[in-house]
Parts: structure tokens; sequence; C-alpha cells
């Protein structure tokens, strides 16, 4: 068969199937490029309060304003566990931990949530390539029709 022959889809996994270990077609890249990113916000002083699930004691009223407490050691210990089956999952607890401080902090002016806007900012920049390197590989993945083998 002639390279020109080949649809596609049949060139787009000719592609991947030899380039599987390549960032572009590996659907498991997304891993390590999530441990790197989490690697990024560790290293900023504004991940601090975030590193740890938050005292209630000395925040007595993120008991009611919070259902679902969540923090970087969290999300660290379920990505290194291989308990996110996607970005997808790991992106929805990270801005989690984003959305409890904006949904606790009474101004929007306070120190702790100005760290928040620092670091989702950061967080974006990264995330939305991770998530569509991620979608491709998928795609290229998908049998786009029945093969008979
Ligand atoms: C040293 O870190 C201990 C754990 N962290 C913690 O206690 N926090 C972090 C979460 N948080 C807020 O986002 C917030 C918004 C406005 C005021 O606080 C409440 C305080």
């Amino acid at each position: 068969i002639k390279a020109e022959e080949l649809n596609s889809t049949d060139a787009e996994e000719v592609k991947c199937r030899g380039r599987r270990q390549s960032l572009k077609c590996n659907p498991d890249a997304w891993r390590k490029q999530c441990k790197e990113l989490l690697g990024l916000i560790y290293e900023r002083e504004d991940s601090e309060p975030f590193r740890q699930p938050s005292d209630h004691l000395s925040y007595p009223d993120n008991q009611d304003v919070i259902d679902t407490p969540m923090d970087f050691s969290t999300v660290k210990e379920t990505l290194e566990a291989g308990n996110y089956g996607s970005p997808l999952e790991f992106y929805k607890d990270v801005r989690q931990i984003f959305s409890n401080s904006k949904a606790y902090t009474s101004n929007k002016k306070s120190r702790i949530y100005s760290m928040t806007l620092r670091l989702s900012a950061l967080f974006e920049s990264h995330i939305k390539n991770i998530i569509s390197e991620y979608k491709s590989a998928i795609q290229s993945q998908k049998r786009r029709r029945p093969r008979y083998r």
C-alpha cells in the first residue's frame, strides 16, 4: 500500500504507532507532566497555605463553608498512587483548592486569596496543554472504523 493511499486516520495511527513514547501519542504522558506541574506549584511560596489540609481550628467557619476540602498534598498522594484516571480528574481537584479559598475568603483582597489567584494563573497556563495533548493522544488511539483482526 502506498503512503498516499492511507486515509488520515490510518496515517495518524501509523505515525503514532511509530512514536508511541513521544509526548504527542503517549496517552500516559500526562501523569509525568502533572507531577512536574505540581513540582512547580510546590516551588512557589504562594502554595504554602495549601500544601496541607486547612486546620479548621484557626479558621472555624471553614468547616461549614467548605464541603469538599482539598489541598496539594492530597492531590500529590492521589496522583502518585495512580488514582487519577485522567488529567481532567487532577484538574478538578486542583481547582477545588482554589474555589475553596475563594468561597472561604471574606474579602477579595485577602492575602491568602491573592496567593491562589497567582497560583491558579500559573496552573491554568500549564494544564491546558497537558489536557489537549491527552485528548489528541486518545483521539489518535481511537479506531474511527472497526478493524477485522
Ligand atoms: C499553613 O497552612 C495551614 C493549612 N492552611 C490553612 O489553614 N488555610 C489555607 C486555606 N485557607 C484559605 O484559603 C483562606 C482564604 C482566606 C483566608 O484563608 C484557610 C487557611
